[in-house]
């Protein structure tokens, strides 16, 4: 089939990959000349792992193509899909203002029917005002041609994204048009062929389906953080209560870990919106306030672990920082815990020395202006005279490092671990003080 695909980010090139890994003939188009070039000349602009191999697989054989000529695009594909990013807007809302000139386009420049897909993460409601601005475009040039519209948000999750789309948990299709249904099915009939998980809905379900997902998860972590707290407090240890908890079914293990805070393009913003949202509807949904409210304060636990151990003022101090994205396996910085815990400690007088495999040359960038701040060329290099170690992000290089090395390199032989990855005691028995998040 003739796919286009609206933006080329980590979900329109993820998407556009995929579906030109099964046959699609894929058209990706980006406002973003750079980009562009960047995917022309073979490459890609963001690091996920998988991607570029299967990108330049499908680029060879001529499946997979990529554009900032918008009449192109729109001439391509019966089936667009819009893959633009939904930031927050001041008020904490979705800023639709990318979307909507995404389907001004479609509307603008089609010549022939066009099922127009929305993935990006969207407020329920907006297919609505998709449609309107598609069918604005046609009055405009007095035509009348047909069109769908359909929802299809997306569940991937960075650094595995690849994997996520192709052997999808659900396929959520929000869909009223009997074209774009079957044409919906055909498309991701490969992804679910074993069992057939494309769940066809209305519109508005989907895009609330997605909201939920997120909310849920991101319920899950700080409902985890806030127990952190208070196992600290009573002695206990949030790592053994994890495994007790995750073994029943009914609740599962994943999304429990305890750390410094969730961050990344989504949970935070996607919290925002719905939380926007449901006031806006007049049902303010108290609970998912605080979920935002304790992230926010968990993202800066480390900080107040190190203020206990030094002092509020860290002049004089260097810490080491391992871990940078606001997850492994990627390069994204957006709102990543590290950025706060960064900006506080260089506040309070702190020297940092950080290290992140894939995600430093992002974070030279978002963090150009923060003083104090230096990057090293690997984790061992960024301990080399610091006084205590500050870990942020579970790459996995982290999680086996030489401790005999790590002791005699950390002049108080002291690490803060955001993200539980060592035995408490172990690190005593190595003569390592620890602190970790709600370990006694
Ligand atoms: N990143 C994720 O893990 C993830 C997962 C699921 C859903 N989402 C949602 O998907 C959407 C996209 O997220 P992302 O992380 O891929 O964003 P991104 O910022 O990485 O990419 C968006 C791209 O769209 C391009 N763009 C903007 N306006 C355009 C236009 N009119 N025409 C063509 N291109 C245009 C930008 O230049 C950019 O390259 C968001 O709504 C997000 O919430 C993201
Ligand atoms: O038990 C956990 C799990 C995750 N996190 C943190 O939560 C954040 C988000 O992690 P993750 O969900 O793995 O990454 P994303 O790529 O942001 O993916 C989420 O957001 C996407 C965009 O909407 C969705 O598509 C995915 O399904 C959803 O998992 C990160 O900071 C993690 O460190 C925790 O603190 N504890």
């Amino acid at each position: 089939m003739k796919v286009t695909v609206v933006g080329t980010g980590y979900v329109g090139l993820v998407t556009g990959a995929c579906l030109s890994e099964m046959g699609n003939h894929v058209l990706c188009l980006d406002v973003d000349p750079e980009k562009i070039r960047v995917l022309k000349e073979g490459g890609i602009p963001i690091y996920e792992p998988g991607l570029l191999e299967m990108v330049q697989r499908n680029a060879a054989a001529g499946r997979l193509e990529f554009t900032t000529d918008i009449e192109q695009a729109v001439a391509h594909g019966t089936i667009q899909f819009i893959a633009v990013g939904t930031p927050p807007d001041e008020d904490g809302s979705a800023d639709l203002k990318y979307v909507l000139a995404a389907a001004r386009n479609i509307g603008r420049l089609m010549t022939d029917f066009k099922v127009v897909v929305d993935k990006s993460t969207v407020p329920v409601g907006t297919g609505d005002k998709v449609k309107a601005a598609v069918q604005d475009e046609l009055d405009k040039r007095g035509l009348k041609l047909d069109f769908a519209v359909a929802s299809n948000p997306e569940f991937l999750k960075e650094g595995a994204a690849v994997a996520d789309f192709m052997r999808p948990d659900r396929v959520v299709v929000g869909a009223e048009d009997e074209r774009a249904i079957l044409l919906m099915r055909a498309l991701y009939a490969p992804f679910v062929r074993n069992h057939d998980r494309m769940m066809l809905m209305d519109i508005r379900s989907a895009e609330f389906t997605k909201y939920a997902a997120n909310a849920m998860l991101a319920t899950r972590i700080s409902f985890m953080n806030e127990l952190a707290l208070v196992a600290e407090k009573l002695g206990a240890d949030i790592e053994l209560v994890r495994q007790g908890i995750g073994s029943d079914p009914r609740i599962g293990f994943h999304f429990l870990y305890a750390g410094c805070g969730y961050g990344g393009s989504c949970f935070p913003k996607d919290v925002k919106a719905l939380i926007k949202t449901a006031a806006d509807a007049g049902q303010p949904l108290q609970l998912l306030q605080s979920v935002e409210e304790v992230n926010d304060r968990q993202k800066l636990v480390l900080v107040d672990k190190i203020v206990k151990r030094y002092g509020a003022d860290l002049s004089g101090k260097t810490f080491a920082v391992w871990g940078l994205a606001f997850k492994p396996n990627t390069d994204d910085m957006r709102e990543a815990p590290s950025r706060v815990i960064i900006e506080e400690l260089v506040r309070r007088g702190a020297k940092l020395q950080a290290y992140d495999p894939v995600a430093a040359h992002e974070a030279q960038r978002v963090l150009e202006d923060v003083s104090g701040l230096s990057f090293a060329e690997s984790g061992p290099a960024a301990l080399e005279g610091a006084d205590a170690l500050v870990i942020v992000t579970e790459w996995k290089e982290f999680r086996t490092p030489d401790f005999d090395a790590l002791r005699n390199s950390l002049r108080d032989k002291t690490v803060f671990d955001g993200r539980n990855l060592y035995e408490p005691a172990l690190m005593k028995t190595l003569g390592l003080e620890y602190h970790a998040i709600g370990r006694a």
